[in-house]
């Protein structure tokens, strides 16, 4: 991973990122924002001004915080920055969270500072050089397609959601995963979030230690490049970054860090504007159309539809390829999205509900699916 590090293109990533202002928390990014005159205000004194990160003075310099370069971009979701605030105190400054994928980036928040604490950055990075090598997971996709005829299944091994609960009691994660493995999968996606999920990072490991051959997703809230690493430690072979979440220049960033480590992004969009944002950048070679908002869980497979008839043509002409994702429970469902143009589909619920996951994905694609 020497040569990782040293490398200029990941020296000039993070080079860049500093001074384009990246919205990955500074420590003391409160501090910022007062300088900025911007909504978080800091809970108690900070550094002394030459004590102040590169990230933190291109910010001062702007007199933009992070959440107003997340705002002029049409994102929602704000920050707190304050990992080692109390939610009480978090609450004084920004209110309540004003929904839940805000109310679990805020923990998010937490998390990562708490996992970067145990586990810095350094150790991560010499483990993802490490793991063996990543398997295609794009190229597992366009293959499943072109060989059966239907969108490529990436099955998800997902024990709960905030959305509809416990999904299923009786929770085997390596079970699963090789019942859909066997059923013809050419993917899968391991939730990993614990708090609102119950996932971990466990089930991932777990999983590709079994023997599995299938490409996995780490299905996260990514926020910071530390879990991108992280989940490259644990088996990881492709990412979710949520654009709802991340800034342009997060996601590009991400994106670079997942070229450099073999990883495949899947880039996750769920309205028009969104869109837009990730059409723009370079390098995205997937696009998953979430038919559930994740700050209202409304599910409306429409939605792919109306995103598609708007952007297909420009999708076609860059090669991506696009994942129908959530509330897809028959045939029917599954021949609508493929209609609308997209060569796979991301499934949890309806194959996880079932006493048979393996068995579900017949009934799902009305036929089987061959590897
Ligand atoms: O269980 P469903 O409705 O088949 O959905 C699966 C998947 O699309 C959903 O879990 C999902 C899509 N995007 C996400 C982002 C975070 C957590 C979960 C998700």
């Amino acid at each position: 991973m020497e040569s990782f590090l040293a490398s200029r293109s990941v020296r000039s990533s993070f080079a860049a990122a500093a001074a384009a202002g990246s919205r990955g928390c500074s420590p003391r990014p409160s501090r910022v924002a007062i300088l900025a005159g911007a909504r978080a205000r800091p809970l108690r004194a900070g550094p002394k001004d030459d004590m102040l990160n590169a990230t933190e003075l291109v910010q001062w310099e702007n007199g933009k915080s992070v959440n107003d370069i997340a705002a002029s971009q049409g994102i929602r979701i704000r920050r707190h920055c304050r990992p080692t605030a109390s939610l009480k105190e978090i609450e004084e400054e920004l209110g309540a969270p004003l929904n839940i994928l805000e109310k679990i980036i805020w923990d998010k928040e937490i998390e990562v500072a708490e996992g970067l604490a145990k586990k810095p950055l350094k150790e991560l990075i010499e483990a993802a050089a490490k793991s063996p090598p990543t398997r295609d997971f794009y190229g597992a996709l366009e293959a499943a397609y072109k060989r059966n005829g239907v969108p490529a299944l990436i099955a998800e091994v997902k024990k709960a959601s905030p959305s509809r609960g416990v999904l299923r009691e009786n929770f085997n994660p390596v079970e699963i995963a090789n019942a859909y493995e066997k059923n013809g999968a050419a993917c899968l996606s391991i939730l990993t979030d614990e708090k609102y999920f119950q996932g971990s990072f466990e089930n991932l490991e777990k999983v590709r230690a079994s023997g599995v051959k299938c490409p996995l997703l780490c299905k996260e809230f990514v926020i910071d490049k530390w879990q991108i690493y992280n989940a490259r430690s644990k088996g990881a072979d492709a990412i979710l970054l949520i654009a709802a979440v991340l800034t342009d220049l997060d996601m590009k960033y991400f994106l670079r860090i997942c070229k450099e480590l073999g990883m495949t992004a899947l880039i996750e969009v769920h309205d028009e504007k969104e869109m837009d944002r990730v059409l723009k950048i370079n390098g995205v070679k997937l696009i998953g159309i979430n038919n559930r908002s994740l700050e209202t869980f409304v599910v409306d497979t429409s939605n792919t539809k109306m995103l598609l008839e708007k952007h297909g043509d420009s999708i076609r002409e860059k090669g991506i390829l696009v994942v129908g994702e959530s509330g897809l429970f028959t045939p029917d469902d599954v021949a609508y999205v493929q209609n609308a143009g997209v060569s796979a589909v991301l499934v949890g619920e309806s194959l996880v509900k079932q006493e048979d996951p393996g068995r579900a994905i017949t009934g799902l694609f009305g036929k089987e699916l061959l590897h």
